[in-house]
């Protein structure tokens, strides 16, 4: 990827249906952020399945998953490996498409749209967060981070302060100009969040955020993704095998060869 990305002239529109997309600016850690209002009781679920399945050759991943997603929710995709957490998530995020089943973004079929529809679709309207950050290793912090908005043609200076703002918020004041090799794992990742919420996503999707990270440090990342997504006004969906991580969640469900077997709710409802 270039390091001087030229803004997309050509944005199209997806027409994701969003009535109330929430204002992408870094929240000022001076104002106390009021919880995102409860949806009404009749809103469709941001991002929902429904009777996914996704076979690789013999393997059946999915085998028929059903998930619903609120505004502002967070969700932990718990289960044993090989049980399909990626699979979902990958499906989910419009990165593979299902073999069976829909996937409805606000009520857009996902799964209908070709490859480079999703590829579109994931840069305006998620954020990723993956297990070893994923940062451009020849990028400084503050470009990484801005790199997704100036792909959705937002000027390199404006993207920059942005980037620069996200970075202050998430506790890397003075770190922008550091590169992923000059930061340690905690950092990375923080650096990732803000990757990931610099466009004002919908939905962030996190694949074991914390899996290269001792204890504390990943209870840190967990604190500072579930809090910075919920109060962008984001969705989350957190791929993990840890209990720990999951607690951060308002809930939960366990995947089993490829179905959902249970659901909880995670302690951040209790
Ligand atoms: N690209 C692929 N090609 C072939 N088989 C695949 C592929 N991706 C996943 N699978 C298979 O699908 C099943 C589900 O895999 P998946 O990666 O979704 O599980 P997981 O629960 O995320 O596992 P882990 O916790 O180990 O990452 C497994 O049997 C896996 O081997």
């Amino acid at each position: 990827m270039s390091s001087n990305p030229v803004p997309n002239p050509a944005r199209p529109n997806l027409a994701v249906p969003n009535p109330a997309r929430p204002n992408p600016a870094v929240p000022n850690p001076a104002v106390p952020n009021p919880a995102p209002p409860a949806p009404a009781p009749s809103a469709p679920p941001r991002l929902a399945a429904r009777g996914l399945v996704r076979r690789f050759g013999p393997t059946t991943a999915l085998a028929g998953v059903d998930v619903d997603l609120a505004d502002g929710e967070s969700l932990a995709v718990m289960g044993p490996s090989g049980s399909g957490k990626s699979t979902l998530l990958h499906c989910l995020a419009g990165i593979l498409r299902p073999d069976a089943g829909a996937v409805l973004l606000r009520g857009l079929p996902v799964h209908e749209l070709s490859e480079r529809e999703r590829s579109l679709l994931r840069r305006e309207h998620y954020g990723f967060v993956f297990q070893f950050g994923q940062l451009l290793a020849e990028l400084p912090a503050v470009e990484n981070v801005a790199l997704p908005a100036m792909l959705l043609g937002t000027s390199r200076r404006e993207a920059t302060d942005q980037a620069r703002r996200w970075l202050d918020h998430l506790g890397l004041a003075g770190m922008g100009d550091r590169r992923p090799g000059e930061l340690s794992g905690g950092q990375a990742q923080r650096v990732a969040v803000a990757r990931a919420l610099i466009t004002g996503p919908d939905v962030v999707f996190a694949d074991e955020p914390t899996g290269s990270l001792d204890q504390a440090t990943g209870h840190d990342v967990m604190q500072i993704l579930t809090e910075t997504t919920r109060a962008a006004g984001a969705s989350l969906v957190v791929v993990t095998h840890d209990a720990t991580v999951a607690a951060w969640c308002d809930r939960r469900i366990e995947v089993r060869d490829g179905l959902v077997v249970g659901a909880g709710v995670g302690q951040a409802q209790r």
